[in-house]
C-alpha cells in the first residue's frame, strides 16, 4: 500500500512547461520564446566572454570547496551591492545595508519575503503590479505574505497605467508592503520613466508604504547598469529604506550557477548589524550555506577593472541583440502586410514583450507554427533571432489578421 495514493498529479509550471513542450516538438521551424533565458542569434545559450575569462582566473587559484558563511562571502556581497547602488553610494560607505547571497533572485526573494512575514512591523500584504512575474505569487505566499494587487498595464495600450498605478497605491493601507520591479517589468517590458518613479516615490512615502525591489535584470534593460538601477538609487536618495532583491542570471548568464542577492537599507549601522544577524538566523536552516561557484565568478568579474569592463561590454551586446531585434520583429509585421499597431515592441524594453496575443492566438501559433510562448502572450525576445524573426512574424500575421 502506498504512501502517497492521495497525492494528484500537478499542473506543468506556466514558464518552464513551455520549455518542456518545446523540446517535444520535432518540427524544424520550432521556436521557443518561453523562458527569460538569453540566445544569440544562432538560438544557442550563450556564455559571456567575461565569465569564461572569469573562470580561467579561479581555475589557477586552486580554491578548496570549504564552506561558504551563511550571508555568502563579504567580497561577494559587497561587490553586488556596489554594483546595485554604484560605488561610493553613501548607503554603503556608512555601512547602513545589510547584503546576503541568496540562491538567485528566486532565492533572494525568499529570503526578503521570509524576513518579511517574520519581522515587518506593519500589515504582512505584499502588493504586486498587475501583470507581475508568476512566481511572485507562490513565493510570497509560501513565505506567509498575503498577497494582493496594484493596477500596472494598460492592455488597450500595451503600456504603463500610470494614473491606474497612482490612484491603487493611494489606496494601499499605510505601513503595507510593495513589490516593484527595478526594470524590464517581466512580463510587460513595459516601465516607468524617471519623472514617473520620482512620482511614485513620493506617494509611496506619504503612504508609509515599504519598498521591496525585484532586479533580475540589472545591465540587460538598457545594456547600461546605472541606467537600469535608477530607480533603486532613486529611491534610496529620496529616503526609503528598501529592500532589494538582485539575480546574476540574465546579466551575467549565471542562470545554473543560481547566484544573487538580498540587500536591506538599514537607518543606521547598528540597526544593520540586527537585521544582518536575523537573516543569518533565518537563511542557516533553510539552506545553510549558499553556493561558491558563481558568487566566485561574479566577485571575480566585479573585482578586476579589466573584467568588469569586459563584462559591461558583454552585458550591453546582450541588451543591443534584444533591441535590434525588437525593430526587426515590427518591420517583418509590416512587411507581411499587418496593419496593427505593433508600436509596443519596440517601446518594450528587456528581455520580454507582451503582444497582446490572445490565448485563442497564442495557442494557434503554437499548435500551427510550432512557436512557444506563454498562455499571456509574453515572448521571450532572446528567442528571437535574424533567422526565425520572418517566420515569427508570419506566424503572428497568420493568427492576429
Ligand atoms: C522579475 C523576476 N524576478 C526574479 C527572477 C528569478 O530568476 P532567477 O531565480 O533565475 O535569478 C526572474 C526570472 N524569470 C524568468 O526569466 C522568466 O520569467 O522566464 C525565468 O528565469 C523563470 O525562472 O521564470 C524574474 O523574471
Amino acid at each position: 500500500n502506498s504512501w502517497w495514493s492521495h497525492v494528484e498529479m500537478g499542473p506543468p509550471d506556466a514558464i518552464l512547461g513551455v520549455t518542456e513542450a518545446f523540446k517535444r516538438d520535432q518540427n524544424p521551424k520550432k521556436i521557443n520564446l518561453g523562458v527569460g533565458a538569453y540566445r544569440d542569434d544562432d538560438g544557442k545559450p550563450f556564455v559571456l566572454p567575461s565569465v569564461k575569462k572569469a573562470e580561467e582566473n579561479l581555475r589557477v587559484k586552486n580554491l578548496d570547496k570549504e564552506y561558504s558563511p551563511i550571508s555568502g562571502s563579504a567580497d561577494f556581497c559587497k561587490h553586488a551591492i556596489t554594483l546595485a547602488l554604484g560605488t561610493d553610494n553613501e548607503a554603503i560607505t556608512n555601512g547602513l545595508n545589510s547584503t546576503v547571497q541568496g540562491i538567485s533572485g528566486t532565492g533572494s526573494l525568499t529570503i526578503g519575503a521570509h524576513f518579511l512575514s517574520k519581522w515587518f512591523p506593519g500589515n504582512k500584504d505584499i502588493y504586486l503590479p498587475t501583470p507581475s512575474w508568476g512566481n511572485h505569487t507562490p513565493l510570497f505566499k509560501l513565505a506567509g505574505l498575503n498577497v494582493k494587487a496594484y493596477k500596472y498595464y494598460n492592455a488597450k495600450t500595451c503600456g504603463l497605467d500610470f494614473q491606474g498605478l497612482l490612484d491603487d497605491v493611494a489606496k494601499i493601507p499605510e505601513k503595507s508592503i510593495i513589490l516593484l520591479h527595478a526594470c524590464a517589468h517581466n512580463p510587460t517590458g513595459v516601465d516607468p520613466k524617471p519623472e514617473q518613479w520620482a512620482e511614485l516615490s513620493n506617494l509611496i512615502r506619504k503612504k508609509q508604504l515599504f519598498p521591496f525591489f525585484d532586479m533580475a535584470y540589472q545591465g540587460f534593460a538598457s545594456g547600461d547598469v546605472m541606467k537600469d538601477s535608477l530607480a533603486v538609487r532613486m529611491f534610496i536618495k529620496e529616503g526609503h529604506n528598501i529592500a532589494l532583491a538582485q539575480s546574476f542570471a540574465k546579466n551575467m548568464g549565471l542562470y545554473g550557477e543560481r547566484v544573487g542577492a538580498f540587500s536591506l537599507i538599514n537607518s543606521d549601522k547598528d540597526e544593520a548589524a540586527r537585521t544582518m544577524s536575523q537573516i543569518k538566523i533565518l537563511v542557516r536552516p533553510m539552506y545553510s550555506n549558499p553556493p561558491i561557484n558563481g558568487a566566485r565568478i561574479v566577485s571575480e568579474i566585479l573585482g578586476n577593472d579589466e573584467l568588469k569592463n569586459q563584462w559591461l561590454v558583454d552585458v550591453k551586446g546582450m541588451a543591443d541583440r534584444i533591441i535590434s531585434v525588437r525593430s526587426k520583429l515590427r518591420e517583418n509585421l509590416k512587411k507581411n502586410g499587418s496593419t496593427r499597431d505593433w508600436s509596443h515592441i519596440t517601446d518594450q524594453i528587456g528581455m520580454f514583450c507582451f503582444t497582446g496575443l490572445k490565448a485563442p492566438e497564442v495557442e494557434r501559433l503554437t499548435k500551427e507554427f510550432s512557436i512557444y510562448l506563454t498562455k499571456d502572450g509574453r515572448i521571450s525576445m532572446a528567442g528571437v533571432t535574424s533567422k526565425n524573426v520572418e517566420y515569427l512574424a508570419h506566424g503572428i500575421h497568420e493568427v492576429t489578421k
